[in-house]
């Protein structure tokens, strides 16, 4: 499959700071890729250079066959960008917000258009209230309809979720899914890893100025190494003794009485191991598996935790 965006060893100084030292990447079409990044990290200033608001000092953005930003018109006819600050204006209902984006973008019947967002987004009871009465979810999913007026096929989204309750949330990573199965190519920064593990096909790690890591969010849980066998024992004594009888396998201690086992070589071996422990005579209390998350990644990444 050929990528819908293509990025090629960008490069952006701020002064004598070095934001981003060479990043490359690339998004499939119908895909959702998640940007990663701890902050100041240059998430921003990479969305922003991808989506011709900002100028790279070296490198090269495509879309397909177009370069940006050279078919910097015909690309931003293609996509549309949903930043950090919304565009709602709090003074207009969310009907004339969508309605009058319609005719700045001289689209036929801009009144239809903005009826089918609002019913789409689940705003149609709040259609003619000011959006400056709207609660924190229902502005971003205003802001989301006004980002689609135009039915564009590249959404880019800046940390879409940030701020927004669990509730409200989960609403808008529905629509957000929605719009994928629709066919559209989704972009979009976060912190949240949550976010990137529900939503994304391809996460890209962003560090130091370079995309460090990058698959999806299986493969970058991998990265976090193996899973765990926590095992709980009835006192402190028993989980050094289960310590000692476990000496070939690398075990953390959790808290006095549990252990974390790494597990190599499979779940399985958790087996292997409580049979250790059982004709070494030493009861365990309790048990579980434990898979790595993206939390996990996200420290041994930003922070270089083995
Ligand atoms: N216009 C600018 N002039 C000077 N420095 C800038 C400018 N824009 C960004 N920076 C710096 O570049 C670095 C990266 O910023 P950027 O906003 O891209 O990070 P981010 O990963 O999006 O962070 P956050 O998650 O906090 O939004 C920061 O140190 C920031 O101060």
């Amino acid at each position: 499959m050929s990528s819908i965006i293509k990025v090629t060893q960008v490069k952006k100084n701020f002064g004598k700071q070095t934001v981003l030292k060479n990043v490359s990447l690339t998004v499939e079409p119908g895909t959702i890729y998640g940007l990663l990044g701890a902050n100041g990290a240059g998430k921003s200033t990479l969305l922003k250079i991808i989506t011709g608001l900002l100028k790279a000092d070296a490198g090269q953005v495509n879309f397909g066959e177009m370069i940006m930003p050279k078919a910097q018109i015909e690309i931003q006819r293609r996509f549309s960008f949903s930043g950090q600050q919304s565009s709602v204006d709090d003074v207009l209902t969310g009907f004339e917000n969508l309605t009058l984006i319609a005719k700045l973008r001289h689209l036929a019947h801009p009144q239809k258009i903005a009826q089918d967002l609002l019913t789409r987004f689940d705003l149609t009871d709040a259609a003619n209230k000011a959006a400056g009465s709207y609660s924190g979810g229902m502005v971003r999913r205003l802001d989301l309809a006004m980002s689609l007026v135009g039915d564009p096929e590249i959404i880019f989204l800046n940390e879409p979720t940030t701020g927004l309750d669990p509730a409200s949330r989960n609403d808008l990573w529905k629509m957000i899914r929605e719009l994928k199965a629709k066919g559209k190519t989704i972009f979009l920064t976060t912190q949240y890893l949550e976010e990137a593990d529900q939503l994304t096909d391809q996460i890209g790690f962003l560090r130091d100025g370079e995309i460090v890591a990058t698959g999806t969010p299986t493969e970058m849980k991998r990265l976090a190494g193996s899973a765990k066998l926590q095992l709980t024992f009835a006192d402190e004594a028993t989980a050094t003794q289960a310590a000692a009888t476990l000496a070939t396998y690398r075990v953390t201690a959790i808290d006095p009485e549990a252990l974390a086992v790494d597990l190599p070589d499979g779940n399985m071996s958790s087996l292997t191991i409580l049979k250790q422990l059982d004709d070494a005579g030493m009861t365990v209390v309790n048990f579980g598996l434990v898979a790595p998350t993206l939390d996990d990644v996200f420290m041994k990444l930003t922070k270089g935790v083995d």
